[in-house]
Order: structure tokens, then sequence, then C-alpha cells
């Protein structure tokens, strides 16, 4: 069902009422694969016919912006990695261009990736405020060589270097400095660039791709993405009863939220992969052990479902590594604790890196949640209509960043899902 979600609306959710999830889901696609590979697809020249390709807002947003790549300004929308990917590949390509982006965008963090950039020969300036966007690139031959690049902040600066390392006239040879945050992200960068001939080699905390051309085949499938189906994992684990088939989810090599499937067999929903896809299952409640420490430092996009998933269970657990999430399309960290107090939960933020989330109390019978234009706090608080009358969450059309179709897969789980229009929230 096409669904017009206005500006302000929200959408009230109410589960199945015996509160059991049986049926198959054709999850999205890929958008961290899809922005690798497009942006590899046009470095390397090739008609490779891209399948599945995500059609995630992010993901829409890059292929517009590689349509318009001759344009004298770009605007690359509010994806991390898109911006990211597309700072570094302007920087080789001949012609100069002002990169903008939406506001959301510009209050994330870009500098480190601006002076790497500046330091291997790119001709970048700041058009407006120093540190952000929008960006001024005019792209030149790169000579490349050694650079330095702090990876604690984001691992999306590494993943666009590497990528044009292999058109640098001698390649990249970058010294990661700092704690590496999300380093699942830059080997998934790393293999898809393995996998169309790129050489590189990391050892240690220095990063060398070889200079070279990418050599595409025909065709390339991008997988259904992992970091989605933590939703369902979460949906199932407050269930009376899953079995839900997410089609066509294999055990990925490339996907760090793969991971999924183990923290959550640690919350009473088993994973069954076949040929076709993984089927969830939900266990007897007593199998459940509730992690109580758990570091998501490489799997950052999927605190705010743990996190939700703890309060939902009324357990308690501390959750480590989530330096990033301040900078991510809202301060998540804020964010969980904001929404989550609101229920009920008590909320202690250490360092703004751990969150220990504790629920004793009951659960208010219904709750409307803000979700300050993240798609990951929409789909991460949906679930817990499972566990209360309703949710109302705020803003729903914010999920279209890398899940367009999340509430009609709920619908299509036997959820109803009212639209909320602006009088009646208010009444
Ligand atoms: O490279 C990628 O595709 C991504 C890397 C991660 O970001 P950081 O490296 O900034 O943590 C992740 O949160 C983001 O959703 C996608
Ligand atoms: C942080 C995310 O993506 P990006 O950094 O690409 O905006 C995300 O999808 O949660």
């Amino acid at each position: 069902m096409e669904r017009n979600m206005s500006e302000g609306e929200a959408v009230k959710i109410i589960a199945p009422e015996d509160k059991k999830l049986k049926g198959e889901i054709k999850l999205p696609f890929s958008k961290s694969v899809s922005n690798r590979v497009l942006i590899i697809k046009l470095l390397s020249d090739s008609n490779c016919e891209i399948k599945n390709i995500s059609e995630s807002q992010d993901t829409k947003s890059l292929i517009s912006v590689l349509e318009k790549i001759n344009h004298d300004e770009i605007n690359a929308g509010s994806g991390g990695t898109t911006f990211r990917f597309i700072m570094a590949l302007l920087s080789l390509l001949p012609g100069k261009r002002k990169l903008t982006c939406s506001e959301q965008m510009k209050n994330r963090p870009i500098e480190a990736l601006v002076s790497a950039l500046q330091d291997l020969g790119a001709d970048i300036s700041y058009a407006e405020e120093t540190g952000k966007p929008p960006l001024i690139i005019t792209g030149r031959n790169l000579i490349g060589g050694s650079v330095e690049l702090d990876a604690s902040i984001s691992s999306q600066y590494l993943s666009a270097l590497a990528m044009i390392a292999p058109y640098c006239k001698k390649g990249i040879e970058v010294t990661l400095k700092g704690d590496m945050v999300s380093r699942p992200y830059l080997e998934m960068t790393l293999r898809i660039m393995n996998k169309f001939g790129a050489e590189y080699s990391w050892e240690g905390n220095v990063l060398s791709v070889k200079p070279g051309a990418y050599e595409m085949p025909d065709s390339y499938e991008i997988e259904p993405d992992w970091s989605a189906a933590s939703y369902w994992y979460e949906l199932a684990a407050f269930s009376n009863e899953a079995q839900i088939k997410l089609k066509g989810l294999n055990k990925s090599n490339l996907q760090a939220d793969c991971a999924v499937s183990r923290i959550y067999k640690g919350f009473g929903v088993d994973s069954y992969f076949s040929e076709d896809g993984v089927e969830l299952v939900k266990l007897d409640d007593s199998t459940r052990i509730s992690h109580k420490r758990l570091e998501l430092l490489h799997n950052p996009d999927l605190a705010q479902t743990v996190a939700v998933t703890i309060a939902g269970l009324g357990s308690s657990g501390t959750l480590l590594g989530l330096k990033t999430l301040k900078v991510k399309e809202t301060d998540r960290i804020e964010a969980l604790r904001i929404e989550l107090t609101r229920l009920g939960a008590e909320v202690d933020v250490i360092d703004d890196t751990e969150i220990i989330v504790d629920r004793t109390e009951s659960l208010p019978v219904s709750a409307h949640i803000n979700t300050y234009g993240d798609h990951r706090m929409a789909m991460s608080f949906a679930p817990l209509a499972l566990v209360m009358e309703s949710v109302t969450i705020d803003n729903p059309k914010v999920v279209a960043k890398s899940y367009p179709n999340f509430w009609n897969d709920l619908e299509k789980m036997g959820f109803k899902i009212e639209m909320v229009t602006e009088e009646v929230k208010s009444s």
C-alpha cells in the first residue's frame, strides 16, 4: 500500500492481538554495499548491471549525484556514506563543483577526511563554515602516497579514501590513528574492492592500496540488508510466537550487522539458515539469557535496536563502544536516553560511550515516540507495540533513509498502522 506521509504526521502501531508473527519478509537490499558498488562502478567506467540495488533514500541520493556528476552544484542528501564517498570521488574527477547536503548532514564530521584528501593533493575548501559542508572541490589527478587519518570518528573516511586509492598515481598508504571504530565496514569496503581487482594490504595500523583499475563483471547482485533485519529480530523477541522468514538473507562476510543473529540468541530468538533465507524462531522465554554487557563499537547501527530490546523485555544491560552514536543522524545516545526514560526505564550514560538500560517499572499503556529525524529511532521503537497497547511514532517517513517499506512490511505481518494527523495528536 502506498502511503503519503507528509511532514509532521505520525503512525500509531497496534500489534496483532495474539502477538504471533508468522510470515515472509523481503528485506531491503544493503545500502552500504550498494553505495560502494556504485562508486566503484563509476570509477571503473564499466557497464556492470547492479542487481538488487538498494531503494533507500541514501542510495537514491547517490545515484542522483552520479547522474548529475558534471553539474556545478551537487547535493548529496543525508547519507554519511553518500557525502563522504562523493567527497573523495570528486577530488579525482576533473572539474570544479560545489558539494552540498541536507541540514542534518551538515552537522556530521568531515574535517579529518578533508585534511587527509588535502594531504594527498586534493583541492578542497569549505564554501561557508570551516569544518562543515558545503565544500568546493576541484578534481584533479591525485599523486596519492602516505597520509595519516584519525580512525576513531568514522570508518567511512577510510572507506572513502580506500575506494579512490587505486586511481591515485602512487596508490595510498594510510596510517590509522586512534582506536578504530566500525572496523567491519572498512573490511567490507576492502573485500568489495578486492572482488573487483584492487590489491591492498593491511598490517597493524597501516593500510596500503596499490594503484590499478577496477574490473567489474557483467553483473553484480547486492545482498539483503542485515541492519534492516535487526528490527525483525527485535519483533521476534517481543512476540508470543515467531516464525519469520527473511527471504534471501544469508550469513554475510560483508555486513557487520550479521552479528545480530548471534546477539539475539541471547534474547531468545534463534536463526535457521537455509538456501532461501533465514527463519527467525522465538524460543521458550526460559532460554533467554539477556546480555548484561554488549560491545557494539563495530556494530553502531545495532545499538538502538538492542537498547530498546532490553527495555522492552524489562531487562537490564550495558551497551559499550557507542562513541560514534553522537555523530550519526542525530545524537543517538541522547535520543535513546530521553525516549527510554519516558517509557519508565532507567538510563545512565557514561562518558558518551556507554549506556546502562534497566527497566523494572511497568511500561505505559501507550507512548508517543520522537524520532529526531533518525530512521533507526523509528524502526527500533516501533516493535514495542508488541509489549504495549500501541506505540505512536513521529515523522514515520524517516524510515525511507534505509528501509522505505518498513511500515508496509509491518502491516504484512499483521500490525495495524494508523495515520495520526496533527489534530488527532494534539486532542
Ligand atoms: O560504511 C558504512 O557503510 C557505514 C559505516 C558506519 O558508520 P561509521 O563508520 O561512521 O560508524 C555505519 O554506522 C553506517 O550506517 C554505514
Ligand atoms: C549512520 C547511518 O548511515 P550514514 O552514516 O551513511 O548516514 C545509518 O544508516 O544508521
